[in-house]
């Protein structure tokens, strides 16, 4: 049977604070550098869910010890990365660009598989990057997975051209790697290059392993050497704190996220700005990051292009704004977890809103709301933004909500200790 969960109606102002588990995009990062690592560390706080579950899982196939302790955190020991082996990248992003060229260092052949809408995200520039790098891969000609990096236990990079327009964890995929390399890698970035905060925050990750990571006119370069070990604590996941930082403005109340970092190179810290734009009041206190709503949402104008990960989020609240959105730079996304592009138009629709999708994003016109069963698409972030569509209309229905397990696996919990009714989710 279907599992359909009715995403609670809550026109009350929240009070609550929302403490959040560490960032998806830190901890895969910080889970394949501690593998590639000269010694063990420790990742203190990682996030625990679908995501990196997966990537720990496929980094363990592939040799490196990764132990469970106390809390959650991890213990990581690399070791002898070793083929042949198939790893399961579930519909992990993170997972099917950053392992392929950690593959390649292994000894023997890695058939990267895994969800049947994996087979449709795009990942030719990471193919054919490795392949410019002298790594074999064979993918069928699809340019998706399955694939199998042909691992020899050595690249030798260097000079490559990679077209990273579909992803940026292209580049940071061949960037986390690349000082394993014999030569390093000098990658020069073809045509655009979305969500290009995801790749300084693996240039920050890098440099603080120890690598030489330099910029230049033309990409990046990372000099062949050591990656250090290095210990270290997640942040919170800023992306995730949208869904429950936007309840303050659907219901004119108080949210407050704890811990939030001072300084981080998460795309999410935009929430302060964004949500500030769409009308709330944003204030940082000792407790937190601090968001409160006036009852009214005031609609957003923007190029979303650094920070895809918020649109669902944004979209849902630009339907229940006070004039007409435009988001713009998204093209991308329709070959996220879905085509993004297309399910926010059939979730926002379906709730009363006028959408129309422009080729690189989305015009978002709010209209007489009305009760929906809305589909899941798999897609974490759209579970997400159909719990805040609920909060303001009453009758909304998620089928399969179990897709947010993919980077928050009780957010259902959460959201209603959020609405002050924890055993909600239950019900
Ligand atoms: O490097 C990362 O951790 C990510 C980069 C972005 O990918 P795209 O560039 O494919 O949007 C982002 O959307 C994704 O959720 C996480
Ligand atoms: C695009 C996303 O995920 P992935 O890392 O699978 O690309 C996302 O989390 O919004």
């Amino acid at each position: 049977m279907r599992d359909v969960w009715s995403a609670p109606h809550h026109p009350a102002p929240v009070d609550a604070v929302a403490p959040l588990p560490g960032s998806k995009s830190l901890t895969a990062r910080a889970l394949v550098l501690a593998a590639l690592s000269d010694g063990p560390s420790r990742l203190v706080r990682p996030l625990r869910a679908r995501d990196t579950d997966l990537m720990a899982g496929a980094l363990r196939a592939l040799g490196v010890g990764i132990e469970d302790v106390e809390g959650g955190d991890w213990l990581v020991a690399p070791g002898a990365l070793r083929g042949p082996v198939t790893v399961d990248a579930g519909l992990a992003g993170t997972v099917l660009r950053f392992l392929p060229p950690l593959a390649a260092l292994a000894d023997g052949p890695v058939t990267v598989d895994g969800d049947p809408r994996l087979h449709d995200r795009p990942n030719a520039g990471l193919i054919d990057g490795l392949r410019g790098l002298g790594v074999r891969v064979d993918d069928g000609g699809r340019g998706r997975a399955p694939f199998t990096v042909h691992g020899t236990g050595a690249v030798r990079g260097g000079a490559v051209e990679v077209d990273a327009s579909e992803s940026s964890q292209i580049v940071s995929g061949l960037l986390l790697a690349a000082a394993r390399f014999d030569e390093g890698i000098d990658l020069t970035v073809a045509g655009g290059l979305p969500s290009l905060p995801h790749v300084d925050m693996t240039v920050t990750t890098l440099r603080e392993h120890g690598v030489q990571v330099t910029a230049t006119d033309r990409g990046w370069q990372v000099a062949p050497g050591p990656i250090a070990a290095l210990d270290r604590v997640l942040e919170p996941d800023l992306s995730n704190a949208a869904p429950f930082l936007a309840a303050a403005l659907v219901t004119g109340g108080r949210v407050t996220v704890p811990d939030w970092p001072e300084l981080t190179t998460q795309p999410g810290a935009q929430l302060q700005r964004l949500l500030g734009l769409m009308g709330a009041d944003v204030e940082r206190t000792p407790e937190g990051l601090q968001v409160t709503g006036t009852g009214s949402i005031s609609p957003l104008v923007e190029d979303l292009g650094e920070v895809s990960e918020l649109a669902p989020v944004l979209a849902a609240l630009a339907a229940l704004a006070d004039g007409p959105s435009r988001f713009t730079g998204i093209a991308h996304m329709r070959g996220h977890e879905t085509d993004r592009l297309q399910a926010l138009d059939e979730v926002l629709t379906a709730v009363g809103a006028r959408v129309r999708q422009l080729p690189d994003g989305l015009e978002v016109e709010p209209g007489p709301r009305r009760p929906a069963l809305l589909d899941s698409y798999a897609d974490h972030r759209m579970v997400m933004a159909a719990a805040v569509l609920g909060l303001a209309i009453d009758g909304v229905e998620v089928a399969d909500p179990g897709a947010v397990t993919k980077t928050l696996p009780d957010f259902r919990e959460r959201w209603a200790r959020l609405l002050g009714d924890p055993v909600g989710a239950t019900r």
